[in-house]
């Protein structure tokens, strides 16, 4: 498991019964990537009082689809993707992601940890018996999908943010994840990387749509990418609808703020 940059999360990260419920073991083949039911994390604090983060969480995201999760700052939104990657265990409820999947950190500069493009992409597939063909068609056909082919053996320290984040991905495609789990990759790139991003990850999911994205963002102009969305509040979700409608709820939440903060 790679704890900077991407990583593949391993089945033995999730342990029954808080992480997979036995009826949906069955989720892929109801063309579900990720679902959770009534899911719920909370924290204690001192004198062991409890503080819940997220709050009965109940939503599903379909195979092959890019959706994005929105919300304002503090709502949960990291600590659902953790939860999602098997970073955290849910305090109850259920959660299903189909396997393997890869988390890509916020900070382009904490996800590239080898010197050149191919060594990074190829990291992964180290201990898995392939052989040189094999890595090298596997780091071709990662990188193609993510637009950097021509940055074989470009050093990773004369990159820019976005593409950091597009050699990350094209790790964790190297490695056959079934469902990226993204968390505010434009964060801290100009809007050519952020594009360049957003488009790596729709190329991501290939043309059989095998590849499942959830992509955490504040940017609501990303919207328009996005196969659907969620929208949080104070732990829960609030709404689950297509990019337009969120965009919208969304809008109209932040002028009724306006509205009130004035009158
Ligand atoms: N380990 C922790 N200890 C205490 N509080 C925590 C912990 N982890 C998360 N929280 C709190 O839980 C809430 C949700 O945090 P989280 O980072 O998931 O929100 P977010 O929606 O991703 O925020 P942002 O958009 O600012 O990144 C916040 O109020 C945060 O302070």
């Amino acid at each position: 498991m790679r704890l900077v940059r991407s990583f593949t999360v391993t089945p033995h990260l999730l342990s029954p019964p808080h992480s997979i419920h036995p009826s949906r073991i069955d989720g892929i083949e109801s063309g579900v990537a990720i679902e959770c039911s009534n899911l719920n994390y909370s924290i204690t604090k001192k004198q062991r009082k409890l503080v819940p983060i997220l709050r009965d969480c109940s939503f599903s995201v379909p195979l092959g689809q890019l959706w994005m999760l929105l919300g304002p700052n503090g709502c949960g939104k990291s600590t659902l993707l953790k939860v999602l990657a098997g970073l955290l265990k849910p305090t109850n409820g259920h959660v299903y992601v189909k396997r393997p999947k890869s988390f890509v950190f916020q900070n382009p500069d904490h996800q590239v940890v080898m010197p050149t493009v191919e060594a990074d992409v190829a990291f992964g597939l180290g201990n898995l018996n392939l052989t040189h063909d094999e890595v090298r068609s596997k780091v071709a056909k990662a990188l193609d999908a993510v637009g950097m082919s021509n940055y074989l053996q470009r050093p990773v320290q004369t990159l820019s943010g976005g593409q950091k984040q597009r050699v990350a991905i094209a790790g964790a495609l190297a490695e056959a994840c079934k469902v990226l789990l993204l968390d505010e990759l434009t964060t801290f790139l100009d809007e050519s990387d952020q594009f360049g991003v957003i488009e790596a990850v729709k190329n991501s999911l290939g043309d059989s749509r095998d590849v499942t994205a959830l992509w955490v963002t504040h940017r609501l102009e990303e919207l328009e990418y996005a196969d659907g969305a969620f929208y949080m509040e104070d732990g829960k979700i609030v709404m689950q609808a297509d990019g337009v409608s969120i965009l919208n709820f969304i809008k109209n939440r932040q002028s009724s703020y306006i509205e009130r903060i004035n009158s």
